[in-house]
């Protein structure tokens, strides 16, 4: 990807995941994002919930390097093999399904790489078809294999599976468990809803404001997949964003 370049913007050193300090983003004079740190663990798949407008995606578009207008004390230091998912599929309507899946990927073997990872989203056979003829869900299985026929360390995912219907949401998870199980990425995954935070990730976030409000693990003492033992974090989480738990 086509990352800018930001003077406090760094790669990561093999061991480390994501590491910010202090990084503020304001829009004419207005604080969006006030002074976050952060520390990810490699291999961490973490949630970010909060209220619209709270500052999630101006979070995700820094440590993407896709906002050189970010402020800060410390670095924003990340791997620099990472890829970004949004909630749209975002394909080329000029390139097939294939096409779309290696684009950009310079590699000898990139037919074969992109041919396994649509495979791996359930779309062998569907290599050379465009991408109107696929339905919304299927355009985002092509924008998930995209994403991971590059292995990335990092994966930055923005609402991916909020356009999406409750079926194909449910199976989205189901993929992104068993893919994200084979790479390890680390995750950071955006999303409105509390469930699918508790549902997919080992850590969620709160963000308020432009602060992290709270910050609470998921993953041990609920290994997937998690059932009712997680109530009582559903419910802080559901407090922390302002919300009265009317189940
Ligand atoms: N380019 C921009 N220019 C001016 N203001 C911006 C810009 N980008 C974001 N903002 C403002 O920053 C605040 C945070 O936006 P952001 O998109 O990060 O929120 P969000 O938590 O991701 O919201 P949502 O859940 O609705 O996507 C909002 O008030 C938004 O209007």
């Amino acid at each position: 990807m086509n990352a800018a370049i930001h003077p406090f913007w760094q790669s990561t050193g093999a061991d480390a995941a994501v590491r910010l300090r202090g990084v503020s983003r304001r829009f004419s004079g207005r604080t969006v994002l006030g002074e976050v740190s952060l520390d990810f663990a490699p291999g961490e798949f973490v949630a970010l919930i909060g209220k619209s407008g709270s500052g999630k995606s101006t979070l995700l578009r820094a440590l993407a390097g896709l906002d050189d207008g970010v402020e800060g004390e410390g670095a924003i230091e990340v791997p620099a093999d990472r890829s970004v998912l949004f909630q749209d599929s975002r394909l080329l309507p000029w390139k097939t399904v294939l096409q779309n899946a290696v684009f950009g990927l310079r590699l000898p073997d990139a037919d074969r790489r992109g041919r396994a990872a649509l495979a791996d989203v359930g779309l062998s056979g569907r290599e050379d078809a465009w991408p109107n003829a696929l339905s919304g869900g299927e355009q985002q299985r092509v924008a998930l294999a995209r994403s991971l026929v590059r292995q990335p360390r990092l994966l930055l995912a923005d609402e991916p599976f909020g356009a999406l219907d409750a079926l194909t949401r449910i199976r989205m998870h189901e993929l992104v468990f068993r893919l994200i199980g084979q790479h390890g990425p680390t995750v950071l995954l955006v999303t409105h809803d509390v469930d699918e935070a508790i549902k997919l990730a080992d850590r969620v976030l709160v963000m308020e404001d432009g602060h992290i409000v709270l910050d609470r693990q998921v993953g041990l003492p609920h290994p997937r997949p998690r059932d009712g033992r997680v109530d009582a974090l559903r419910a802080d989480l559901l407090a922390a964003l302002g919300v009265v738990d009317a189940v």
